[in-house]
């Protein structure tokens, strides 16, 4: 079975398979993101739109806590563990501690974050897209904007092109905004406002979420 998830406006397809090396279903409908994950270890595998494969997906995972309809839960993504767990009726993903990234040779000032995946978020405007262009296919590249601890975003995800929300995106944004005192932001994109709060170093993602 394949069931098909607006988080923000990400569009996650999640599937359940027993491979140990899953491909990315065929669906007529798009998706953003594939999460397949097993059912017995809990291990996954996402997919990009365009088939390749991605390290992590916030919004996939706070969807796959929702879907699976369990409290608290821990999942397996390659090496690395991450815990859902539902507060207040919401699913929250802890995405752990984000690091600086060395810099890279976009010509534009811009922060290179790893989150598990790796993101470049900059405070420049999204009509200076083409400067990134060599870094489509390593990089999701966000352009933000911050007031406080609330920040606008524009997504430009690697393996899918604009997106209309990402969860991954919206925490390594946050963390590039961090300051003493701001322990949580409300991260709004075209399909939505995320949350992200940190603790103990931990970044942790939550955000609406429901089935199409
Ligand atoms: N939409 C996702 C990010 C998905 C993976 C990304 N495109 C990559 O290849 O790193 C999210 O919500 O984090």
């Amino acid at each position: 079975m394949l069931y098909r998830y607006s988080a923000a406006g990400n569009i996650i397809g999640i599937a359940a398979s027993t491979e140990n090396r899953p491909s990315p279903p065929h669906c007529p409908q798009a998706v953003d993101q594939w999460v397949i994950y097993h059912p017995e270890t809990l291990n996954l595998h996402i997919y990009n739109q365009d088939g390749t494969m991605a390290q992590q997906c916030g919004n996939g995972l706070r969807t796959l806590g929702l879907h699976l309809g369990l409290p608290k839960l821990t999942v397996i993504i390659g090496h690395k563990q991450f815990l859902i767990v539902k507060k207040h009726g919401r699913h929250w993903v802890n995405l752990g501690q984000a690091s600086k990234l060395p810099e890279t040779p976009i010509p534009v000032p811009h922060h290179a974050v790893n989150l598990g995946n790796q993101h470049i978020i900059t405070f420049v405007s999204d009509n200076l897209i083409s400067d990134f262009q060599t870094a489509f296919n390593h990089f999701n590249i966000s352009f933000i904007s911050q007031h406080r601890n609330q920040i606008a975003i524009r997504t430009h995800e690697r393996g899918v092109g604009w997106t209309l929300s990402c969860g991954s995106a919206a925490a390594a944004a946050a963390f590039v905004c961090s300051r003493p005192g701001y322990r949580s932001w409300e991260v709004s994109s075209s399909g939505g406002i995320l949350n992200v709060e940190q603790h103990q170093g931990n970044l942790w993602l939550s955000g609406p979420v429901k089935q199409l």
